[in-house]
C-alpha cells in the first residue's frame, strides 16, 4: 500500500496540502481530481517521496517513502510527471530503456521488454526515431512506456505508478487507450495507479477510486458513484456542474450547465463560488 497519513506540505511559505490522508491500493486505478491549484500535483509529488513534508507521513509498504534508497524506490514506484522533455538527442528505444535503469540485466533483455512496452502504447515502429521529432502525445506515450518498464520486476511487494495528467497531450482515442492500459496494468500486474486528471468524465468511467481535492484537502473520496456528485464537483470547481443522463451512458457523466451570462470568477474568495455577470 502507498499511504498518506495527515500529510501537510508548505511551499514558498504557503500551506499547499492540508492534512491529506489517503491510501492507494494495488490493483486499483485511483484518480485525483480538483480545480487548478487545488494541490493535485503537490499531492503526487508528496506520494512519490520527492517533497519534504511539514507534517504527517507517506508510507510505502509501511515504511516512510523518504527512507528508501533511490534504486529500491525506483523499482516500487514510477512517476510520469508533466515535464518529460528530453533535452538532448535520444532515440525512442533508448528513452524507453531508461525505465530499466534500476535493474541489472543483459541489454538484450532490456531491449526486448522495451519493444513490448512500446508496442502496448502503439509505437512499435518508432524505435529508432529521435524522441525530439515526436509529437507531444507520442512523447507522452513513450514516457508512459518508460514508467511501466520501471515497474516490471520480480519481488513480492506491490508497485505504484504515479501519473500527472497522463492524458494532457493525447487525442481522444489515446486518452481512452492510455487509461484502459493503466487500468489493465493495475488489474493484471497488481499495480496501484494514481493519476491526476482534469477530465471528470474519464475519471468517472475508468477510476476505481477518486479523490476530489479543494484548497489543498481531499473533500470527497471513494468509488466514482459515491464520491462524484454534481454538488461536490460544483463546489470543487466553482462552476455549475450538472449530471448528464442518456440511455447510451452506462457510467456517470457530467457537464457544465449552460449560462445566459458570462461568469466573473471571484479568485480571492474561497467561499463564494461564482457570480453571474450583471451585463
Ligand atoms: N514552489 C511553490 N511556491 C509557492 N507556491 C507553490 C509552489 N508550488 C506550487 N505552489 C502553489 O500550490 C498550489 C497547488 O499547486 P499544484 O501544482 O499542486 O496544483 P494542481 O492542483 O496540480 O493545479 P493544476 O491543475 O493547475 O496543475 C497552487 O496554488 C500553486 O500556486
Amino acid at each position: 500500500m502507498l499511504e498518506a497519513i495527515g500529510v501537510k506540505v508548505s511551499l514558498g511559505g504557503e500551506s499547499v496540502l492540508r492534512d491529506v490522508s489517503l491510501a492507494a491500493l494495488p490493483g486499483e486505478l485511483g484518480v485525483v481530481l480538483g480545480a487548478n491549484g487545488a494541490g493535485k500535483s503537490t499531492l503526487l509529488r508528496a506520494l512519490s517521496g520527492e517533497l519534504p513534508l511539514t507534517a504527517g507521513s507517506v508510507l510505502l509498504h509501511d515504511r516512510p517513502v523518504q527512507g528508501f534508497k533511490a534504486v529500491a524506490l525506483a523499482k516500487y514506484r514510477a512517476v510520469l510527471s508533466q515535464q518529460f522533455q528530453v533535452a538532448y538527442h535520444m532515440s525512442v528505444g533508448e528513452v524507453a530503456m531508461l525505465g530499466r535503469y534500476p535493474y541489472t540485466e543483459p541489454l538484450r533483455r532490456s531491449r526486448e521488454l522495451a519493444r513490448k512496452a512500446l508496442k502496448e502504447v502503439g509505437l512499435s515502429s518508432f524505435w529508432g526515431r529521435s524522441v525530439q521529432t515526436l509529437s507531444g502525445g507520442e512523447q507522452q506515450r513513450v514516457h508512459f512506456a518508460r514508467a511501466l518498464l520501471q515497474l516490471q520486476g520480480e519481488g513480492e511487494h506491490s508497485r505504484f505508478l504515479l501519473l500527472d495528467e497522463p492524458t494532457a497531450s493525447l487525442d481522444l482515442k489515446w486518452q481512452h487507450e492510455l487509461l484502459q492500459l493503466a487500468r489493465h496494468c493495475a488489474q493484471e500486474r497488481n499495480i496501484g495507479v494514481v493519476a491526476v486528471l482534469h477530465d471528470i468524465n474519464l475519471a468517472a468511467r475508468y477510476a476505481d477510486r477518486v479523490w476530489l481535492m479543494q484548497n489543498g484537502g481531499v473533500v470527497a473520496s471513494g468509488p466514482p458513484g459515491q464520491s462524484l456528485s454534481a454538488e461536490a464537483l460544483s463546489r470543487a470547481y466553482r462552476t455549475n456542474v450538472q449530471p448528464v443522463t442518456h440511455n447510451s451512458l452506462s457510467y456517470l457523466h457530467f457537464t457544465v450547465a449552460e449560462r445566459t451570462a458570462p461568469l466573473l470568477i471571484d479568485q480571492n474568495s474561497k467561499n463564494s463560488n461564482y457570480v453571474e455577470a450583471n451585463l
